[in-house]
């Protein structure tokens, strides 16, 4: 696990051997305990030079570990004998030198970076800090300022920004151990002391208290509830006000009150959670890492709407040419001056030049005839769409593969009007699309394996979260939404009002609660959907008895907001009122808290007081029900990938791991019961009826949510 050579007659060259990121496994550091010793010991040995295998320095503490109990020797004496030796030690940065990796190379006297390293201290994204020595290291090195934001938000840095701030001593093109093992032979004759962050003073700026206050307080607006990045604050605290070992002590009692924290639980789930979403698995046994995806060479977006626009910005940024297709000029000169606009942005945030060269805009379909891929991003309308599809099936050529942008048509029905079903599938972007990470690819049972690896592979080419996913109404993310903000409209009716649903569920951490969400997103989307499916409007039977619809509840208080002309932000007026259209800052409404009274009055309902325990239950418990029906009916393939989903899309609080996560660590006995008992309440909402996974998980003994999959997979699967 870390190999040992001697190169030039003098230097020991210690190599970590950890693939695929040389992680600091109990093995790594016994191999670093071993060789710094026989290095330390060995006459002939002048200076050290640790590297990592296949350029990769260190992606930290391999976080697998940190589930069980501490094997191996600890990180901090280890390297504390690295910094004490009296020989120089040179660390070799290729790659990443992440967490533990670069708290091992802070206690290497020298750090050789190659150019296109990154490094930083991304501990606090998992719940944790740096507690390796991290935070009383770095500030000593480059001040307070400087160390608080990298420890406090986790962000990588290229070599070149790290060479400016004095992480490092040298960047080079050439290969970075080479020159570490030559800067190694010129430090031995060099005085080590300065070189010991351990024996250096933190240069403190002279407004200290000040400038942690505002960054608390940045964080506390920012990061509402989450622990980690303000115990990073007090651990840089200590090292601005206590000697180096005092400093070291404060940071291990902060991070034992981290450490076994659920919120440090759940972004260590999240973190591997997002990579397991990348590894689909098809019903066929056909999987992503057996598939070749096709080369797209080039593809194009047809409508150049919100969705159309973002995805022809999410295509051209990555370099694959796209044919832009809209159906009148006026239209068409419009999307063309707004993707060129965004690209131009975009390009501009990201200091590269804009592809514009890349874009082509046509009014004709026939343009597309010998495009690899095409995505549809018409209106959200059943009949257009296919119209569209019979039209593309006649142009282009056979091999094309067709993708139609849609947030819960049956892609299906899409697929079959086409002469190439196999090589249809949904890709459910959400809005703005170049800027969301999430993206479900939506696999229609007639979905080849070969169009389900390619459309992952672009998802990831275009640096998308990308999910794959079953085809059913509303595939995950909106089929969830649904029993979600029903129960939040319920409440309404009961008594609680849309600000203080909103508080709640912002309280909990959600970047924005339920009615301030569909605010954005618009009204009048969700109210043309239940007027397509007959549970408002003028074909709903006026037999039908009030707030029952399909033989279930039903609350026509957001029909009644869309009635008014309040379609949310874009109209001025919502569940909130903005000071114009466009606007963004909610004020409750007088006027809706009048239509909810009147409402309550028609029907003769009592309010009652409903506390922000019964909104989180309510809402979330029938959100994670609704994935638990998911799971057993194949939609999604793994607990993992609603959750992600749902950190992407939905804005769930990452620190609370996801709605499946969460549900596994309230209990799933406790919401079991809480949903029995809201069930016994509201007989007549099916969703709050708990789903027979849900039961079946508890009989088990409500297994850890990684091992949910072992219950579900005799179960019918979608995907
Ligand atoms: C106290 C705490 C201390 C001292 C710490 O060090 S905590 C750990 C701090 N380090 C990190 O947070 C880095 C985490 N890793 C990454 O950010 C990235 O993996 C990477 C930038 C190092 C590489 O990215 P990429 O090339 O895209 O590869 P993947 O992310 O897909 O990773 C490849 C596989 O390696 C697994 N992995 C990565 N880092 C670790 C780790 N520190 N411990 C254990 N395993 C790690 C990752 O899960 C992938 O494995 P699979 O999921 O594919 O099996």
């Amino acid at each position: 696990m870390a190999r040992y050579e001697l190169v030039k007659r003098s230097v020991a060259l210690i190599t970590l051997t950890n693939p695929p990121v040389n992680a600091l496994s109990s093995a790594v550091r016994h191999g670093i305990a071993k060789t710094m010793e026989r290095a330390l010991s060995d006459p002939k040995v002048t200076a050290v030079v640790i590297c990592g295998e296949n350029g990769r320095f260190c992606g930290g503490a391999d976080i697998r570990e940190f589930a069980g109990p501490l094997r191996g020797p600890p990180l901090v004496p280890l390297l504390d004998s690295i910094e004490a030796g009296e020989k120089p030690v040179v660390a070799a940065i290729e790659g990443v030198a992440l967490g533990g990796g670069l708290e091992l190379a802070l206690f290497c006297h020298y750090r050789i970076a190659h150019f296109k390293a990154r490094l930083g201290l991304p501990e606090v994204t998992l719940g944790i800090l740096p507690a390796a020595g991290g935070t009383q290291r770095l500030p000593r090195l480059i001040g307070i300022p400087a160390a608080l934001e990298l420890i406090t938000t986790g962000r990588h840095v290229s070599a070149q920004e790290a060479l400016k701030l004095g992480i490092v001593d040298q960047v080079t093109e050439q290969n970075a151990c080479e020159v570490a093992v030559e800067f190694a032979l010129r430090a031995v004759a060099k005085p080590l002391s300065s070189r010991r962050l351990s024996s250096l003073t933190t240069p403190c700026p002279p407004n200290l208290d000040a400038l942690l206050e505002a960054v608390t307080m940045q964080i506390q607006k920012k990061a509402r509830g989450v622990m980690a990045p303000l115990a990073c604050v007090q651990a840089v605290r200590a090292a601005a006000t206590m000697p180096y070992s005092q400093g070291i002590k404060r940071e291990s009692e902060l991070m034992a009150t981290l450490f076994n924290s659920g919120q440090a639980r759940a972004l260590q789930y999240c973190f591997f959670a997002e990579r397991t979403a990348g590894k689909w698995t098809l019903p066929s046994g056909a999987q992503w890492n057996d598939i070749k995806p096709r080369e797209i060479r080039s593809a194009a977006v047809i409508g150049l709407g919100t969705m159309g626009r973002g995805i022809a910005v999410s295509l051209a940024r990555v370099g694959i040419p796209v044919i832009a297709v809209e159906s009148d000029k006026k239209l068409l000169e419009t999307g063309r001056q707004m993707v060129i606009g965004m690209l131009e942005r975009d390009a501009k945030r990201r200091g590269v030049s804009a592809s514009h060269n890349l874009l082509k805009f046509t009014l004709g379909l026939q343009d597309l005839k010998d495009v690899d891929l095409v995505i549809e991003a018409v209106f959200e309308d059943m009949a257009l769409k296919k119209s569209v599809f019979r039209e593309l099936s006649k142009v282009c050529r056979p091999a094309t593969l067709f993708c139609t942008n849609t947030s819960g048509l049956d892609v299906d029905a899409l697929a079959g009007v086409t002469d190439r079903p196999q090589l249809v599938i949904g890709m459910h972007f959400f809005s703005p699309a170049h800027v969301m990470k999430l993206l479900e690819v939506v696999c229609g049972p007639r979905s080849s394996s070969e169009i389900v690896a390619t459309a992952m592979s672009l998802g990831k080419r275009m640096g998308k979260v990308s999910v794959a996913v079953g085809n059913c109404p509303g595939f995950v993310g909106n089929r969830m939404l649904k029993p979600y903000s029903d129960q939040a409209t319920f409440l309404l009716e009961e008594g609680a009002t849309p600000e203080q649903i909103d508080k709640a569920l912002e309280d909990f951490g959600f970047a924005m609660g339920v009615f301030r969400m569909s605010d954005l997103a618009g009204l009048d989307v969700g109210w043309r959907v239940r007027k397509e499916s007959g549970l408002t409007g003028p074909d709903v039977d006026p037999k039908n008895p009030p707030r029952r619809r399909q033989g279930r509840k039903y609350c026509p208080i957001p029909d009644m907001v869309c009635e008014q002309g309040r379609f949310g932000q874009k109209t001025g007026r919502g569940w909130y009122m903005y000071d114009k259209p466009g606007g963004t800052k909610a004020k409750p409404d007088p006027l809706i808290q009048n239509l909810i009274e009147m409402y309550r009055n028609r029907y003769g309902i009592q309010p009652r007081n409903i506390t922000d325990q019964e909104i989180i239950e309510r809402c979330l418990f029938a959100l994670a029900n609704e994935g638990f029906r998911i799971l057993e009916d194949g939609i999604a393939a793994r607990p993992e990938d609603i959750d992600v989903i749902y950190l992407f899309g939905y804005g769930f609080p990452r620190h609370r791991g996801g709605p499946m996560f969460y549900a596994s660590m309230v209990g799933l006995q406790r919401v079991l019961e809480r949903l029995e008992h809201y069930h016994q309440a509201h007989p007549d909402v099916p969703h709050l009826e708990p789903s027979p996974l849900l039961k079946k998980l508890v009989a088990c003994g409500s297994p850890p949510v990684q091992k949910w999959r072992e219950h579900i997979k005799t179960m019918h699967s979608h995907l």
